[in-house]
């Protein structure tokens, strides 16, 4: 279906008189319209890759015993003072503390605990000597009671092998900020204070619309001059791991009418409505004239960058609206650099962007170009630097070397391109392991 419904001012459709803007500046454009969503609390066991909502503070010092740090007795260290090989000493030991018990008997000069790896350690011992140092003796005592004793060849110094009461966190510190994403040691750190509900931000609710006629869905077999609908799923795959929740809605036709309706009914019930294609100048793509309509705002319908140049976002009911590119690595760029920063920030996330780094570019990258490119690659860490390679296929319609990169390395304008050698910045993509 034809979409000549454009506005056209001096002849040509708006779409071809873009103001290309800076990629800060069209990210700085869309931050305003990304807010804080509400907390809700979430099972410990379902909280991982959620962003926290409220400070957690330590209920407890932790640990909140003194605890011993190795199977062995507990012990008074003054009573080793001056022993060795020579001169050893024998203490009575007089009670037997179990991980998960509490000592029976209250210790004096002359006396040990047996005691296991994390269980108290009673009030009198400040030391804690491991089974190897000592040897075990049996003796039987005037009523031929047996006793134990150990024997201790070498001094042992104050606090030995005992973990003091708050070693890690004291009762009232700040544990967890708010905005920060629970991985495991944020997992493990609220199951040790017990927090079993966690209060996380809500997932932001993403639509994921395709445009096209050429799109087959993923079940449907091949057809000549068509293909399977790939962006559909990558991008929800990027949502999920920006934390965002993505809902797969039908494409949208090339019929700028049914388009609006659609995307209207979209932010009804979504936070941000993300769409794939039809976003250039082409006779069939829409997307440029839906975000020129009465009731939207557009923010930036093209970027300074490469691949993604027509990126385009645009606010609708006080929501955010993407219309990223057709082509499958411009789609990719688009959603780190626009729809990552929006999801970041309604989750109150303390990190929106990607992040940055340097590297030496690991070989030659030529392609000059009057903006700056976004390009596909992968870190290597041979000889103790970090390299980076930028991929063998970096353009904008190439989809395959999307799974094997770690990074976007970042070109500046340019019109030598840039040597192998060179520092380039780097954003890490969230699968990296860097
Ligand atoms: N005359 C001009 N033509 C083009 C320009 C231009 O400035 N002037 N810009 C080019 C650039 S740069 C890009 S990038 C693309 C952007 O195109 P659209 O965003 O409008 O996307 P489509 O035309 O709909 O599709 C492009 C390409 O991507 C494939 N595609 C689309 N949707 C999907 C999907 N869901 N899964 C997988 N692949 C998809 C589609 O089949 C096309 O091959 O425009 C250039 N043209
Ligand atoms: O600018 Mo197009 O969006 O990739 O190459």
């Amino acid at each position: 279906m034809s979409n000549l419904a454009g506005s056209e001012a001096g002849g040509k459709p708006e779409k071809f008189r873009r103001q290309a803007i800076e990629v800060s500046a069209a990210q700085a454009s869309i931050l305003p319209y990304a807010h804080l969503l509400d907390c809700e609390r979430v099972l410990l066991a379902e909280a991982q890759g959620r962003t926290l909502a409220e400070n957690i503070t330590a209920p407890h010092p932790y640990p909140h015993f003194r605890r011993s740090g190795m199977d062995g007795f507990a012990i008074i260290s003054a009573d080793t003072k001056g022993c060795s090989s020579e001169q050893p000493v024998e203490l009575e030991v007089v009670d037997e503390i179990p991980c998960g018990s509490l000592p029976n008997v209250k210790l004096v000069s002359g006396t040990a605990a047996r005691i296991m790896t994390g269980a108290k350690v009673p009030d009198e011992a400040d030391a804690v000597i491991m089974f190897e140092m000592t040897k075990e003796i049996h003796k039987q005592d005037a009523n031929h009671q047996k006793k134990k004793y150990i024997e201790i060849r070498r001094e042992i110094e104050v606090g030995k092998n005992l973990t003091p009461v708050g070693l890690e966190l004291a009762l009232g510190d700040l544990i967890l900020e708010k905005g920060r994403h629970i991985g495991t040691g944020e997992i493990s750190v609220l199951a040790t204070f017990g927090i079993h509900q966690v209060p996380v931000v809500r997932r932001p609710r993403v639509a994921v619309f395709s445009t096209g006629s050429e799109l087959l869905s993923v079940e449907e077999p091949l057809q000549d001059g068509k293909i399977r609908n790939s962006n559909t799923y990558m991008l929800a795959n990027q949502i999920r791991e920006a934390g965002g929740e993505p809902y797969i809605l039908h494409a949208i036709e090339d019929n700028l009418e049914l388009a609006r309706s659609k995307v209207a009914a979209a932010f009804a019930q979504y936070d941000i409505v993300v769409t794939t294609g039809g976003v250039s100048v082409g006779d069939f793509d829409i997307m440029a004239d839906l975000v020129t309509g009465n009731d939207v705002q557009m923010l930036f319908n093209k970027v300074q960058m490469r691949p993604g140049s027509v990126t385009t976002a645009a606010v609708k009911d006080g929501k955010l609206l993407f219309a990223l590119s057709g082509n499958p690595g411009a789609c990719f760029v688009g959603f780190e650099l626009f729809v990552r920063p929006a999801i970041q920030k309604m989750l109150g996330s303390s990190q929106l962007f990607l992040p940055e780094f340097s590297a030496s570019l690991g070989k030659a990258y030529s392609k000059v170009n009057s903006f700056t490119r976004f390009v596909r690659g992968r870190l290597d860490y041979s000889d103790g630097r970090v390299v980076v390679y930028p991929a063998q296929l970096d353009e904008s319609s190439v989809m395959i070397t999307i799974k094997d990169s770690d990074v976007l390395i970042v070109i500046p304008p340019t019109t030598t391109g840039v040597h192998a050698g060179e520092m380039v910045k780097v954003l890490k993509l969230p699968r990296s392991t860097a």
